[in-house]
């Protein structure tokens, strides 16, 4: 398939462009400096590609900075999928557009995974502009995917935009402790593999919603913690709740994902996140 990678530079999409290309598909990567998602008199470069398939990968992710940046939140996370959507639309082109957990957060007591089917609800400011976003793709764009993932790492990161491995890598170096909190549960996720996923999904043309991140679930006081007993470094990790934590934006103390619809669908599981992790240090 042609296909066109939106944020090619980026941690998922990077390793999807290894992923792709793994599974004889002709790529385009555009980054950033070629393509803004909120201006479509951007997007002409999009038509040099001929894609049969658009991935979306790019977003405004600074989940603190959107409480008080609306605007570019909103037009990244919303107008930009609402205009890619419209241009595949009217070209017949398959759009994959990707989303987040953070859709969810309003059931603070919930303990069982989240399926596709259940009720988002956002509280924070960048988890209502990303499923603002996913709702125009469905509205606009028949032949879409939406995959929501969680806690995204992956080897870009380490020279990009970061992710929490690689800020727990840097803090453990630095200091004797560290405190993280540990009532916020969730299911950190590898973007190699999820690029698996996603290689494996789109052939299908099972359109749809989908959630998709490694196995199993943790909290990021025992995924930092993980990351310390796999790497051997000495540092003491301080459970904390999120209270003692301050941020501008809230946080979901449950977003745990069902994937079961698209393992049915591509034959699939991501690894558990133990195993994830474990790989990601080793390379
Ligand atoms: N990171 C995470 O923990 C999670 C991410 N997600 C979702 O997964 C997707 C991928 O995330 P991830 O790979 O970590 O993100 P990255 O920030 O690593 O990559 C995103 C890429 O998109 C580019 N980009 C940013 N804004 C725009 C724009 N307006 N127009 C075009 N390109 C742009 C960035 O370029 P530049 O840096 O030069 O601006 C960057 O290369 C996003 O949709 C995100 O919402 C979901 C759950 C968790
Ligand atoms: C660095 C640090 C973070 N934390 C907390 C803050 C936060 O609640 C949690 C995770 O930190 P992060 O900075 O990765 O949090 P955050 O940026 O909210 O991560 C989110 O990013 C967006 C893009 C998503 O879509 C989500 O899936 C999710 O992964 O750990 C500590 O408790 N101690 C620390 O030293």
């Amino acid at each position: 398939m042609q296909i066109t990678i939106i944020g090619s530079k980026g941690q998922l999409g990077q390793d999807l462009m290894t992923s792709l290309a793994a599974a004889s598909h002709r790529l385009t990567g555009l980054t950033h400096q070629s393509i803004a998602i909120e201006d479509p008199n951007s997007f002409s470069v999009l038509d040099e590609g001929a894609p049969e398939l658009i991935i979306n990968t790019a977003a405004y992710n600074k989940v603190d900075l959107a409480e008080t940046d609306l605007k570019n939140a909103f037009a990244i996370n919303a107008s930009g999928p609402e205009f890619l959507a419209h241009y595949c639309r009217h070209r017949n082109i398959k759009l994959l557009h990707v989303s987040t957990d953070y859709v969810f957060g309003q059931e603070a007591d919930r303990r069982s995974p989240y399926k596709e089917t259940d009720a988002p609800g956002p509280i924070n400011a960048y988890g209502r502009s990303k499923l603002e976003g996913e709702s125009l793709v469905q509205a606009i764009c028949p032949q879409h995917f939406i995959v929501r993932t969680c806690g995204l790492y992956g080897k870009a990161g380490k020279t990009g935009n970061g992710n929490f491995v690689e800020t727990m890598l840097r803090l453990g170096r630095e200091r004797d402790e560290l405190s993280v909190v540990n009532d916020q549960h969730c299911t950190p996720t590898s973007t190699r593999d999820l690029s698996t996923a996603i290689t494996r999904l789109i052939t299908t043309n099972q359109f749809g919603l989908y959630h998709a991140t490694n196995g199993g679930q943790t909290t990021w006081y025992e995924f930092a913690q993980t990351i310390f007993d796999l790497t051997g470094i000495d540092v003491q990790v301080k459970p904390i709740s999120s209270e003692e934590y301050p941020a501008a934006a809230e946080r979901p103390r449950y977003s745990v994902l069902d994937c079961s619809k698209l393992e049915q669908v591509t034959g699939y599981s991501l690894p558990h996140w133990k195993q994830a992790l474990a790989t990601y240090l080793e390379s």
